[in-house]
């Protein structure tokens, strides 16, 4: 599908959700644009991983919609807004630690890869002629990320930032539109952190990739994202230019004084 220039990649529209009697997300509105990348912050607990959970339809929405390339995606499983071209990592990482490196990445190939991952790793999907094929390509994945020396390694040997570059890899691997990185430098010490977010920048531009990424190292935030979206208690207080974000009288009182662009985590 051809996506016009005037449409977003993303609009999501008047989001809420309840869990019991709290509002974890309300009247939440966001447009992304094809080729952004863009940040979302707040406190623990304003709702920024509930809302990624919404995007990719971990949790179906209790009020507003979800529009992805012009057509509404909630209410669908994750699977299928996976195959819409919707990926994620997730804060607490998941790979499947016992599985090789490689086979981590392979797995994203399988239409189903969000549900049955062990049945679905032997399995080829159609659009690769033979299993060397897709080998090659998660290799190529696994290279960007510095891991292809690795690939016979079990995951849960890899270091830590290694885990989390894998995540991406894996991400990436599904071919999606819009990349959602759940906070991707949490745990990375400052150096793994720069090198990470060169990476991100670098991504975006190779595969011509959307990029949302929540993040509570401010600087990071700050340094890469060129619009930023503000929520606390679940609702947006501010949207803008990382300039605008750290000068918002809101944004400040809802980090209780902390200096925003300092870190924060
Ligand atoms: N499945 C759930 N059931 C009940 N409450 C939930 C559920 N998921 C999230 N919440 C609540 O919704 C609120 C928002 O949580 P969420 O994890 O989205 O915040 P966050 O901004 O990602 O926080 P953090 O920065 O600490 O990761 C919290 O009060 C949380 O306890």
């Amino acid at each position: 599908m051809v996506i016009s220039k005037a449409e977003p990649l993303l609009d999501v529209q008047n989001l809420g959700i309840r869990f019991g009697g709290l509002k974890a997300v309300s009247d939440f509105n966001m447009t992304i644009n094809q080729g952004e990348l863009l940040g979302l912050i707040g406190p623990n607990g304003a709702g920024k991983t509930t809302i990624f959970n919404l995007l990719t339809g971990v949790y179906a929405p209790t009020e507003g919609q979800i529009i992805f390339t012009g057509k509404k995606i909630s209410g669908l499983p994750p699977f299928k807004v996976t195959r819409k071209g919707i990926s994620r990592t997730f804060q607490n990482i998941r790979l499947f630690k016992e599985l090789s490196v490689l086979d981590n990445v392979k797995i994203a190939y399988h239409p189903l890869a969000t549900h049955s991952i062990f049945s679905s790793i032997l399995r080829l999907p159609s659009h690769f002629t033979n299993e060397k094929e897709m080998e090659e390509k998660a290799i190529g994945f696994l290279k960007i990320f510095g891991l292809d020396h690795l690939k016979d390694e079990k995951a849960k040997n890899l270091p830590y930032g290694g885990q989390r570059r894998l995540e991406i890899a894996r991400a990436l691997a599904a071919e999606p539109k819009l990349l959602l990185l759940d906070e991707p430098a949490a745990g990375m010490n400052p150096q793994e952190t720069k090198e990470l977010m060169e990476l991100i920048a670098f991504i975006r531009e190779k595969f011509n990739l959307t990029i949302l990424l929540i993040e509570h190292d401010m600087k990071l935030v700050m340094g890469i994202c060129e619009r930023i979206f503000v929520l606390d208690h679940g609702q947006l207080i501010a949207q803008g230019l990382p300039e605008e974000i750290r000068k918002h009288p809101k944004v400040i009182e809802a980090y209780l004084g902390e200096e925003v662009g300092e870190d924060h985590a």
